[in-house]
């Protein structure tokens, strides 16, 4: 097995963070792409939870993801179908899992991706992911503002946590005895996206999923 990134840090048992794992070019790439899928049938948007819309807006890949379920078409939206999961980024998935340590990497098949804009106010409470039914990891690729990132605990939304930042290019997976985990975006920090990452402000985060449907 080849020697992890430098800087890669175990959080958690099966939490796992390389910061800078993504170039510049593959950075701005995303973004990139990020402006195609806003423009696609669905465009972002900012679910409701409990009747409150969530600062965060959202495009989804593969399958839409609504509190709390996924299907095909964007019906708390406009009804339209999402765009698919591009086979690129499941690779990029795969990579990322294999840049970890991660045995079952090759097997690695996410079938959604959640891309989630930030500005420079948004945030999201700590929550499980939990409306996949695998619970193969999710990887999470962050590009823009560099964030603080609350890593949690699988039993309470409160302490015992970690307090982490998430900058341009990191990776971060949570697989294993962490896929449950409680995690939330705490803060953005404007003004941080390094110059040619393709976002001048805001935060886009990728995260890859193995919906089990
Ligand atoms: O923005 C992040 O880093 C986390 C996103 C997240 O937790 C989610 O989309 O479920
Ligand atoms: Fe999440």
């Amino acid at each position: 097995m080849t020697a992890p990134p430098a800087g890669t840090a175990e959080i958690a048992p099966g939490a796992v963070h390389v910061p800078g794992w993504l170039s510049l070019e593959r950075q701005s790439f995303l973004v990139e792409q990020f402006r195609a899928w806003a423009a696609g049938p669905v465009p972002p948007t900012a679910a409701k939870v409990r009747g409150h819309e969530m600062s965060v807006r959202t495009v989804c890949l593969g399958w839409h993801w609504q509190p709390y379920r996924y299907t095909r078409e964007a019906s708390n939206v406009n009804g339209r179908r999402v765009l698919a999961m591009p086979s690129w980024l499941a690779a990029l998935g795969r990579e990322a899992l294999t840049a970890v340590g991660d045995p079952d990497a090759a097997a690695y098949e996410p079938d959604t991706a959640l891309v989630n804009y930030y500005d420079a106010t948004a945030k999201m409470g700590m929550h499980q992911d939990k409306d996949e039914v695998s619970l193969a990891p999710v990887v999470s690729l962050s590009v823009g503002d560099t964030c603080r990132f609350r890593f949690g605990n699988t039993e309470t939304r409160t302490r015992p946590y970690v307090d982490l930042t998430l900058a341009s290019g990191d990776l971060f997976v949570f697989g294993g005895p962490s896929r449950l985990a409680f995690h939330g975006v705490t803060t953005i920090l404007p003004g941080t996206a390094p110059a040619g990452c393709g976002l001048t402000t805001g935060r886009i985060n990728v995260t890859l999923r193995v919906t089990g449907l």
